[in-house]
């Protein structure tokens, strides 16, 4: 079947962010001259934006609708209630600021999160601490957005990795493409009345190896660094954003780099995002692969496990190994697109944020 093109020749970046369509990989035979195509637009966008939209992906709208309701219902009850599903220590599940924000505390940030691992997700005790009295659809929805999101995390990681060149042997990235593991978080952001001022989410990269936002169908608020300028991603309904994120970087050697993007609030309405992070198996030694090294180009960053990472070990991954930036720096001074970008994306330390700003 005919898939739809991408870039529209249009002036505003807004419009030309790429629009990624999976129709053809859902039918029960596969046009593999599509595939191949889609796999070539995929490593086009990846380069040239680090993100895209995703549309026909597979995952039943009404899988994310009911998500998105349960997600809301969280977000009206009172703060206390929130608070009883906190996440503890060395759990990925549970209510609080969100990994993004850690324990960074600013009085400009208006967003809260809670969040559930993949596949342990808790989402059913999570539930019994907001609803004493039950709601079991929350579980249920909350785990199926979850799971579904995992399967097609694997797919886009598959597809990425074909696509990639020189093209890569897949032995070096088998464990990325069947790894289990990931977290769902909600985000909650709500009405600013300063939102110049405000910050839904500051500037940053994802840690993870690929992120797939639902910003909902009305109200704006992802942005992301596309030549220098901050560019809003338009909030579509039946579309999924997906992110390249800081471990695709490390492990293509910079082929991919990991796109900055921010959350803005919104004067009028609240708005809700779910954010599907796709992790790297705990235990291999993250490197970048043989096919993206050379004398000439040796590998860019440290080699380094998830494990270590979520134990505070590794605090910056895109740490350069040039020697010529030093670990005091700042995470966002390490990244290259932060030097470049424009508009409202002075450095978060001019913001009066913390600079570490972590995203597993
Ligand atoms: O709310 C959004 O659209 C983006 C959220 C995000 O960047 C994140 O959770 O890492
Ligand atoms: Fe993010």
């Amino acid at each position: 079947m005919e898939a739809k093109r991408l870039y529209q020749p249009q002036q505003n970046l807004s419009d030309r962010i790429p629009v990624i369509d999976l129709a053809a990989l859902q039918d029960s035979h596969v046009d593999e001259s599509e595939r191949k195509r889609i796999i070539v637009d995929i490593a086009n966008a990846c380069k040239n934006w680090g993100a895209f939209q995703l549309v026909n992906h597979g995952i039943h709208q009404d899988v994310i609708e009911n998500a998105r309701e349960q997600a809301r219902q969280v977000f009206e009850l009172p703060s206390e209630t929130r608070w009883k599903a906190k996440r503890e220590q060395g759990s990925l599940s549970g209510y609080g600021n969100g990994p993004v924000i850690g324990d960074a505390v600013d009085d400009k940030i208006v967003s809260e999160a809670i969040t559930f691992g993949y596949p342990q997700s808790e989402a059913a005790v999570i539930a019994s601490k907001l609803w004493p009295n039950g709601n079991p659809g929350f579980g249920l929805s909350i785990d199926r957005y979850n799971a579904d999101s995992h399967k097609l995390a694997l797919t886009i990681m598959r597809l990425i990795v074909e696509g990639l060149q020189p093209r890569a042997s897949l032995a070096h990235f088998q464990p990325y493409l069947t790894e289990q593991f990931g977290l769902l978080r909600i985000n909650h952001y709500p009405v600013s009345n300063h939102p110049a001022r405000d910050i839904g989410l500051p500037p940053h990269i994802d840690d993870t190896l690929l992120t797939i936002v639902h910003q909902g169908s009305d109200v704006e608020g992802l942005e992301l660094i596309k030549d220098g300028e901050w560019v809003s991603v338009p909030p579509r309904r039946d579309a999924l954003i997906v992110i390249v994120a800081a471990v695709c970087q490390v492990i293509t050697n910079d082929t991919y780099k990991a796109c900055l993007h921010r959350a803005v609030p919104n004067r009028n309405k609240t708005r809700l995002s779910m954010v599907y992070s796709a992790y790297p198996p705990v235990k291999i030694t993250i490197t970048a692969a043989p096919e993206f090294v050379s004398h000439t180009h040796p590998p860019l960053y440290k080699p380094f496990t998830w494990s270590e990472y979520l134990r505070g070990k590794v605090r910056h991954i895109l740490h350069p190994l040039d020697g010529l930036q030093s670990e005091k720096k700042d995470a966002d001074t390490q990244n290259p697109y932060a030097k470049s970008s424009g508009k409202g994306s002075e450095p978060l330390q001019d913001r009066g944020m913390r600079s570490e700003i972590r995203s597993y």
